[in-house]
């Protein structure tokens, strides 16, 4: 706390009727009883909104619908079906450029497939992983870890429960259970039937070392009750055994009631139970394993421990799990193929379940830098999503526009130019929805009545404005160094820029700020990535027999780059820039 805080009294000392010297920063207000507010806001909302919902137009927004992706994604389902046959799908790998709709496509088809997993009661998890957040192959697997031991710790909690409604019915029953059934009990349901839960009962985890052959074992879907709509994917077979409760009557030992003693079945008929007591163990057991579930730390962990706590909460239940990777390239570049290498070859040691890999990528090289087994196990099957081009635009945006706006909101043009912008990109269409949105919002801030063509024409120029500050505010400090030397360069008038005075004036600003000075062939280089971010423009041109050199000139906007350099702390450090420029034509 400064010294200045500790003078300025305390809020509740605030005097607002002028009686105190604290009045002063208030006057001319009227805080008067009659009238809470001043209107500040009442100018704002009193403009007829242009926006129905701008949500829908977040990059957070997930679409019900996508528009000209329907070969990519019946591509997917095609492929993950297989996980609702109990088989392994392959791995998948998706590239194409940004805002191509990659990861949207992707989590529609992973809801698909849950849904339908749950549906048809066939043990099916997905998990999302993104990889620009979770770049370490630690991080990744300790995700998936906690992940799967939550998931793990849901569906014992659900055995615990059917096991416990099992219990009270054997008790109702009244019947000495130990005995085995006694078809005296006079509820015919048994709590597996149609509790959505049928594996549950029946895991690996068994005491009795009974097996079922319930849909959970086999892969088989099987319809619960009450969800037996019949077969409209067109590719998942319910069960044909006949028999809804999961429980196969095989299990069911002891003395049978034959048909003439009992019509009523007795609790534990058709489950793998001989007693109650059979049942008490089992849910101890469950909650046992419940109990014995360790969390991940974000870190500290030796990765094999990691590594062997993630496979075994995997394992532990049969299930197909898709794990999907989105910007699977950053973490390979990051953190090499490590991670990559364990997950494709968990299959060959996985008792109860198989893992499927789907990885998204902006950019196909990365691949190159895989083991050779991790490539072609990745890559099994590959999905490509190429750029929308305008009118595939112009459609996605008009889906989005019906609900994101008023009516009568946008002008005609407004669409077809955000959409001809974002295609003249690289058909994003996340570049494309930004520009309405930030049309929408300018047009708002105006208190326009309608968006036009000018609103969307600043839109862009905000955009890229605000892409060029971050690109520069990234930078490191030797590409900012030399951003800086070519900016006092234009600065002071000088044209057909070469690499030669752009190193004599970043050599000056170096010993400036003490930093380490490159070589002029490192910056040579410097100037090159600068050129392939699209902050300068880097052209080689032939000087005769003086050979060739490079001229370079700035493209992005002077004074606003020359700020977003100076708010970086070491670079503020730099007082007086102008005797720097006079070092150009030194050696
Ligand atoms: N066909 C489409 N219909 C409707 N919205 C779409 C469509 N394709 C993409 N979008 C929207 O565009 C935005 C970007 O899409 P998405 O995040 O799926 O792109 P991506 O290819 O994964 O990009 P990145 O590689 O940068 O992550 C999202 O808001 C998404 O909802």
């Amino acid at each position: 706390m400064s010294d200045d805080d500790l003078n300025t009294p305390p809020t509740d000392d605030l005097d607002i009727d002028g009686t105190s010297g604290f009045s002063t920063d208030l006057e001319g207000t009227d805080l008067g009883e009659e009238s809470s507010n001043q209107g500040l806001f009442d100018d704002l909302l009193s403009g007829e909104p242009i926006f129905e919902n701008k949500e829908v137009l977040r990059p957070s927004y997930t679409p019900h619908e996508l528009p000209h992706r329907n070969d990519q994604i019946n591509k997917m389902a095609t492929i993950l079906v297989a996980a609702l046959r109990g088989e392994t799908p392959s791995n998948i790998l998706i590239y194409g450029k940004t805002g191509t709709g990659k990861t949207a496509s992707a989590k529609f088809v992973s809801k698909e497939l849950e849904s339908t997993s749950q549906k048809y009661s066939v043990p099916c998890d997905v998990e999302y992983i993104n990889c620009e957040v979770t770049d370490t192959q630690y991080r990744v697997l300790a995700q998936l870890a906690n992940k799967f031991i939550e998931k793990n710790k849901a569906r014992i909690d659900d055995k615990i429960d059917s096991l416990e409604t099992l219990l009270e019915q054997v008790d109702a029953a009244g019947a000495d259970v130990d005995a085995g059934p006694a078809g005296s009990n006079t509820d015919s349901t048994t709590p597996a039937e149609g509790s959505g839960s049928v594996s549950s009962v029946s895991s690996r985890n068994q005491t009795d070392g009974k097996t079922d052959d319930s849909a959970a074992d086999t892969g088989r879907p099987v319809e619960t009750a009450g969800s037996a709509e019949g077969d409209d994917t067109g590719n998942a077979t319910p069960s044909d055994s006949g028999s809804t409760d999961g429980l196969s009557t095989d299990e069911a030992t002891g003395d049978q009631p034959s048909p003439d003693e009992s019509t009523v079945a007795h609790p534990l008929e058709s489950t793998p139970f001989d007693s109650r007591a059979d049942v008490v163990e089992r849910i101890e057991q469950l909650a046992a394993d419940k109990e014995s579930f360790e969390d991940v730390p974000m870190t500290g962990w030796p990765t094999d421990r990691v590594y062997s706590v993630f496979f075994d909460a995997v394992d532990y239940d049969e299930r197909v799990v898709v794990i999907m990777l989105d910007e699977i390239d950053k973490l390979v570049e990051k953190s090499g193929d490590d991670t990559l290498y364990n997950l494709s070859r968990m299959n060959s040691e996985l008792e109860n379940s198989r893992v499927s890999i789907i990885g998204i990528s902006n950019d196909l090289k990365f691949t190159d830098f895989l083991d050779p087994r991790v490539k072609s196990s990745l890559g099994e099957e590959e999905i490509v999503f190429p750029p929308y081009d305008a009118n595939q635009l112009r459609d996605i945006l008009e889906h989005r526009s019906d609900v994101a706006f008023k009516g009568g909101a946008l002008s005609e043009d407004v669409i077809p130019l955000c959409a001809a912008f974002a295609a003249q990109e690289h058909g994003d269409a996340r570049r494309a929805l930004d520009l309405l949105r930030t049309a929408g919002e300018l047009a708002e801030r105006s208190q326009a009545e309608t968006i036009d063509e000018d609103h969307v024409r600043q839109a862009q120029d905000k955009i890229e404005l605000d892409r060029v500050v971050e690109v520069v505010r990234t930078l490191p400090t030797q590409s900012k160094l030399v951003l800086f030397a070519i900016i006092l360069l234009e600065k002071n008038g000088v044209h057909s820029i070469n690499t030669g005075e752009v190193y004599n004036i970043y050599k000056r600003l170096c010993e400036e700020i003490d930093a380490d000075v490159l070589t002029q062939r490192r910056v040579t280089d410097l100037i090159s990535e600068l050129d392939m971010l699209g902050i300068v423009n880097a052209v080689v041109v032939s000087k005769g027999r003086y050979g060739r050199t490079k001229e370079i000139s700035l493209s992005v906007p002077i004074d606003e780059t020359e700020a977003v350099l100076l708010s970086d702390s070491r670079l503020s450090d730099i007082d007086d820039v102008q005797p720097f420029v006079q070092a150009r034509f030194e050696n």
